[in-house]
C-alpha cells in the first residue's frame, strides 16, 4: 500500500496529472531542525527537465509544507508536504487509455483497479511518485547528520559503461558528499562523458538504457536490525522495491557470491587501533544474520531501461480486443539511473532512520 515504516512511517500520495502529489511523515522525533534548503537541494537533484539526458517536462518540484514544523522545529505529529503538478500534457495519454505500454504498469494498474485507474502520465505508477520519496529522505538525512550517518551513491554501470566499485574508494565519507554535486554521479569521473553520450545515442535512436547503482551507508553502529522477516536486507529491499524501474537488489558482492569459496566470501574480523570491530573485506555488505556489523550497508540495484520509447512495438488494445502496434509519443527519460541515484539515496535514509528509531525504542533495560 502507500504507508512504509514502523517507528517512524512516510505515506505518499497523488498522480503525476492530477493537482499534486506529496508525503505524510508521522512519527519523526520532535524538535528536529530542519534546513529546508538542504532538502531543496536534493529535490533539484532529482527534477525533471533539466538536461537533455532527462524527460522534457519541466517541473520546478518546490514543496509547501502543510504541517509537523513550528517556530523552526518539528512538532513530532505528522510532516504533510504538497509539490504542485504545474507542466501535466495529458493528450498524449489519450490513446494509452486503452493501447498499453509494453514495460509501464499501463495493463496490470488498469486490472488492479479495475479500469479506475488516473492512467495520465502513468498516474501513481509514475516515477514523478519519487519527489515526495526525495522529500522524506532529504529529512531523514538531517536526522540522520545528527547520529553520524550518511548515504551516498553513484551509477556503477550505465549499459555498458562501467564505474569503479566503492570497496577502491579510499576516503568514503568525501567521497560521498563529492558525488551529490555531479549529475551523472561517478567514481571515475572519466566515465561521466561516455555515459551521457551513450544516453544521448540512445535517445536519438528513440530508444532507452538501463543501469546499476550502487548505494553507501557509513556510520551506522553495529546491532541494528530485526531478523526474521525485519532483517536490515529485508526492509531496505522492501522500500527499494518500491522505486518505478527496480527490478533487482544485490548486498555486498552479492550475486557473485555464488561462485566464490568461504576462505574468500568470508569477511575477517579485526581490532582496529582504535579497538573498534573491522572486517578486513565487506563480501557481505556490512549485515550478518540481517544485523548490521559496524561495516559500511553497501548495495547495488538495476533500474531497468525506461519503458516508454518511441520505436514501434508490439502490444494490444483493451478496447478492441485486438493486437496493434505502438509508437509512443510524449515526454520521457532516456535513461531513469541518474535520475533515480538521489531516489536511492532517500529511500535507504528514510528506511535506516526507521531501523535506529525501532532500535532506540527496543533497547535493553
Ligand atoms: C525518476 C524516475 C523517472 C522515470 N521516468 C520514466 C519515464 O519518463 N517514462 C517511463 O516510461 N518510465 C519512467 N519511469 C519508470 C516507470 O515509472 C516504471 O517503469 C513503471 O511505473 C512500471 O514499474 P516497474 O518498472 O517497476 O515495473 C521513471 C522512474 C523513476 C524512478
Ligand atoms: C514528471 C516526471 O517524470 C515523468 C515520469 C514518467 C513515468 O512514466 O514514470 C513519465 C513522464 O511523465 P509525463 O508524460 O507526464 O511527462 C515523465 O516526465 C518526474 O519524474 O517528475
Amino acid at each position: 500500500m502507500n504507508t512504509f515504516g514502523e517507528t517512524i512511517t512516510l505515506t505518499i500520495f497523488g498522480e503525476s496529472h492530477g493537482a499534486s502529489i506529496g508525503a505524510v511523515l508521522d512519527g519523526l522525533p520532535p524538535g528536529a531542525a530542519l534546513d529546508w534548503d538542504a532538502v531543496r537541494a536534493e529535490m533539484a537533484r532529482r527534477a525533471p527537465g533539466k538536461n537533455d539526458m532527462s524527460t522534457a517536462r519541466v517541473e520546478k518540484d518546490a514543496f509547501e509544507i502543510q504541517s509537523g514544523f513550528f517556530q523552526g522545529h518539528t512538532t513530532g505529529t505528522p510532516l504533510c508536504a504538497i509539490i504542485r503538478n504545474g507542466d501535466q500534457r495529458s493528450k498524449d495519454y489519450d490513446q494509452l487509455r486503452h493501447v498499453m505500454r509494453p514495460g509501464h504498469a499501463d495493463y496490470s494498474g488498469k486490472i488492479r483497479y479495475h479500469g479506475f485507474n488516473d492512467y495520465r502520465g502513468g498516474g501513481h505508477f509514475s516515477g514523478r511518485l519519487t519527489a515526495p520519496l526525495v522529500f522524506a529522505g532529504a529529512v531523514a538525512s538531517q536526522i540522520l547528520q545528527g547520529f553520524g550517518i550518511t548515504v551516498g551513491a553513484h551509477i556503477r554501470r550505465l549499459s555498458d559503461v562501467e564505474d569503479r566499485p566503492f570497496r577502491e574508494t579510499g576516503e568514503p565519507a568525501a567521497t560521498l558528499a563529492a558525488l551529490k554535486q555531479q549529475t551523472l554521479p561517478v567514481l571515475n569521473a572519466g566515465t561521466a562523458a561516455m555515459m551521457e553520450s551513450r544516453i544521448l545515442k540512445a535517445k536519438e535512436e528513440l530508444n532507452s538504457l538501463g543501469g546499476i547503482i550502487e548505494c553507501m551507508a557509513l556510520g551506522l553502529p553495529a546491532g541494528l536490525g530485526d531478523p526474521f522477516f525485519d532483517s536490515v536486507e529485508s526492509q531496505l529491499s522492501h522500500m527499494l522495491f518500491s522505486i518505478p524501474a527496480v527490478k533487482g537488489v544485490e548486498f555486498g558482492s552479492g550475486f557473485s557470491l555464488a561462485g566464490w569459496k568461504g576462505s574468500e566470501a568470508n569477511d575477517a574480523f579485526y581490532y582496529d587501533d582504535d579497538s573498534s570491530v573491522k572486517t578486513r573485506t565487506n563480501h557481505n555488505g556490512g549485515i550478518n544474520g540481517g544485523i548490521t556489523n559496524g561495516m559500511p550497508v553497501v548495495f547495488r540495484l538495476v533500474v531497468k531501461p525506461t519503458a516508454s520509447i518511441s520505436l514501434p512495438q508490439e502490444t494490444i488494445d483493451t478496447d478492441t480486443e485486438e493486437n496493434c502496434e505502438l509508437s509512443i509519443t510524449g515526454r520521457h527519460d532516456p535513461c531513469i539511473v541518474q535520475r533515480a541515484v538521489p531516489v536511492v539515496e532517500a529511500a535507504t535514509a528514510w528506511t535506516l532512520l526507521d531501523i535506529l528509531l525501532s532500535a532506540k525504542g527496543r533497547q535493553a533495560l
